[in-house]
């Protein structure tokens, strides 16, 4: 991380905070063109002489020992898999090989371990508004979390609850539903998790309803549903929920488009108490017969906002309120995210009853744990920008983001030409592409991902020390999410992004994200936003976020239901009201707290 941070500070940069490329180091820089059309790109007039061939790619195969997570050991029920009998849950017996596969060992660089900053998140401000708040938990202890689970959770060597688990452990265990808005990297997949598996834990399965299931047609029956918008965080929520229903009664399960259904539906027979899963692939699982939604206890939305962006929310709605799921306020049902545009909040009203909203932090905010550059680089400088950023021989892994797939090939094509060990994920890959990417990026075999959105959400890889912007994205939401890969549990990291006049329309919230994280600013960004404003109205103009992440029943429930597609041309002064929010309360009793509790298949290098 010094490293990446002491190589930015030997980048080339005029006074104005502007990339200067090695050609017009000795000279004068040309004036920038702010209303630059040239979004392409392209190394015109080449700095290293790119050649798009796909020569440079092959596949060679290295990463056959790719868990595809179906793959895994649960694939027999065995005997340290837990039981629920006579209304008791019996532990399945201890297994080190087990443990060592879940839990890896403290030294191994790819089990995420908390940072030197995971205690600042006590510091962090906190507001959970509703009805009758329960009392947050500063400690995972008995008996608000169940034995066994307590024991996983210490096999994972976490040894205390991060915010949003201090709050939404108790909120769960009172039979509350819950929104919850917390920053990147700060344990949201342990607050949905934990809650959920220690009451499952403690009560056991639901009687399956009578005629359920033919003997020729075996149908799954889960107690727990969580839904996700990728394939990669659904994988990855599934390898967590492997990890704290071990030795338990509850077995986990992964559904996804891109992949057999065949496999996931013998999967399914072997046992699907909690199922995680893509809309898409849910719906039609659905359709099939294969899964009743009947004995749901806990639903869990987990980035809701960016499954409404994929346009899921047909599926959703149809899965939630279309099939046989059990109604709401007799389900528990959680939404969880790091941003919450208003349609999330719509959402919210339909699905659950009397929740609490909980925001750690201000909604939306990223982390401090991130150190956050911008730096002023034309389109046709950036790929020159971005190996001089690379030339720090740092040991960590970087994440590099493009807006298109086309160039996320071509990049990745680019820098494997220049020796790096570079590889792609995106949309147009296919799965087991996909899949092998992510794997190589975590083993470090490749240590640059090129990325599209598709990487951009709740990804959590250890050791991701730098996060390049190469294009920023168009919805400054995805701007805090996408660095949010680095810099988690208390880990600190570093993003850089590239900006220049074709990124005016994010330039307000850019500044905002910035200032309140504590950030440099640099002049250029201040110009731009100052530009932006003429003839705009002033602050209500360009970039700015909506201030619409806050509970809107504080608001009296006033938004309106059209959707805002612009998140970044929409409401005024967001940010600063947005930072007082918690102040009034008038969906009932409000805790606030500083300290309480405390299309190229073969993108890849190989
Ligand atoms: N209580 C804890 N103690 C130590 N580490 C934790 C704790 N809770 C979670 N972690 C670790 O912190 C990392 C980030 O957690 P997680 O992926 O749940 O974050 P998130 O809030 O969902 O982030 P995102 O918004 O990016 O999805 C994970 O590696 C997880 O193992």
């Amino acid at each position: 991380m010094a490293e990446v941070t002491q190589q930015f500070n030997n980048l080339n940069i005029d006074e104005n905070g502007g990339y200067v490329p090695p050609h017009l180091r000795n000279g004068s820089r040309p004036r920038r063109n702010n209303n630059n059309n040239n979004n392409t790109g392209s190394n015109e007039g080449g700095f290293f002489g790119f050649n798009r061939s796909r020569g440079g790619f092959n596949n060679r195969g290295k990463y056959n020992n790719y868990n595809n997570n179906n793959g895994g050991y649960r694939q027999q029920r065995s005997n340290f898999d837990g039981r629920w009998v006579d209304g008791k849950h019996v532990p399945g017996a201890r297994n080190e090989r087990v443990e060592l596969q879940l839990f890896g060992t403290p030294e191994d660089p790819s089990f995420q371990s908390s940072g030197i900053n995971f205690d600042n998140y006590d510091d962090i401000p906190i507001d959970a508004s509703g009805t009758d708040v329960p009392e947050a938990i500063t400690e995972f202890t008995a008996p608000t979390l169940e034995g066994l689970l307590l024991e996983n959770i210490k096999l994972a060597r976490f040894t205390k609850p991060t915010p949003v688990q201090k709050y939404s452990v108790p909120i769960v265990a009172n039979g509350r539903d819950l929104m919850a808005c917390a920053q990147t990297g700060s344990g949201k997949t342990g607050g949905f998790l934990f809650p959920v598996l220690s009451e499952s834990f403690k009560n056991g399965p639901t009687p399956l309803p009578e005629n359920s299931g033919s003997h020729y047609q075996r149908k799954a029956y889960p107690t727990a549903v969580i839904m996700a918008p990728t394939r990669e965080l659904v994988s990855q929520i599934f390898d967590e929920a492997k990890k704290f229903t071990y030795r338990s009664w509850v077995k986990p399960c992964v559904v996804y488009g891109g992949a057999p259904i065949a496999n996931q539906m013998r999967e399914m027979d072997r046992g699907c108490d909690l199922l995680v899963a893509t809309p898409g692939r849910l719906s039609d699982l659905l359709e099939r017969g294969k899964i009743s939604l009947a004995n749901v206890k806990y639903l869990v939305l987990d980035e809701a906002d960016r499954m409404l962006d994929m346009g899921f929310e047909p599926q959703i709605r149809h899965i939630v309120e279309g099939c046989d799921m059990t109604p709401v306020g007799e389900r528990q049902t959680l939404m969880f995210s790091a941003t919450f545009p208003a349609d999330i909040q719509h959402l919210a009203r339909d699905f659950l009853s009397d929740y609490i909203f909980l925001s750690v932090g201000r909604v939306g905010s990223t982390s401090e744990n991130i150190t956050q550059r911008v730096l002023y680089v034309e389109d046709e400088d950036k790929k020159s920008a971005l190996l001089d950023l690379l030339a720090a021989s740092d040991e960590g892994l970087t994440l590099i983001f493009v807006e298109t797939k086309r160039l996320a090939d071509q990049l990745t094509d680019f820098l494997i030409m220049q020796n790096f060990r570079a590889t792609a994920i995106h949309g147009d890959r296919t799965q087991s592409e996909r899949e092998r990417a992510l794997a190589a990026f975590r083993s470090g075999a490749a240590n640059l991902l090129v990325a599209t959105a598709v990487a951009a959400r709740g990804l959590d890889i250890p050791n991701v020390t730098h996060v390049i912007n190469f294009d920023l994205p168009s919805d400054i939401d995805d701007y805090v999410h996408r660095i949010g890969r680095t810099g988690r549990a208390g880990n600190t990291g570093v993003a850089t992004a590239f900006f220049n006049g074709d990124n005016s329309n994010v330039v307000r919230g850019l500044v905002e994200i910035l200032e309140e994280a504590n950030q440099e600013v640099p002049q250029f960004l201040h110009d731009a936003v100052r530009d932006s404003g003429r003839g705009r109205g002033g602050r209500s103009g360009f970039g700015s976020r909506n201030n619409s992440n806050r509970d809107y029943r504080k608001q009296g429930g006033g938004f309106s239901r059209s959707r805002d597609n612009s998140r970044g041309f929409s409401r005024s002064n967001s940010a600063k009201s947005s930072s007082n929010w918690g102040s009034s309360a008038s969906a009932g009793s409000s805790r606030s707290t500083n300290n309480g509790w405390g299309n190229s298949s073969s993108s890849s290098w190989w």
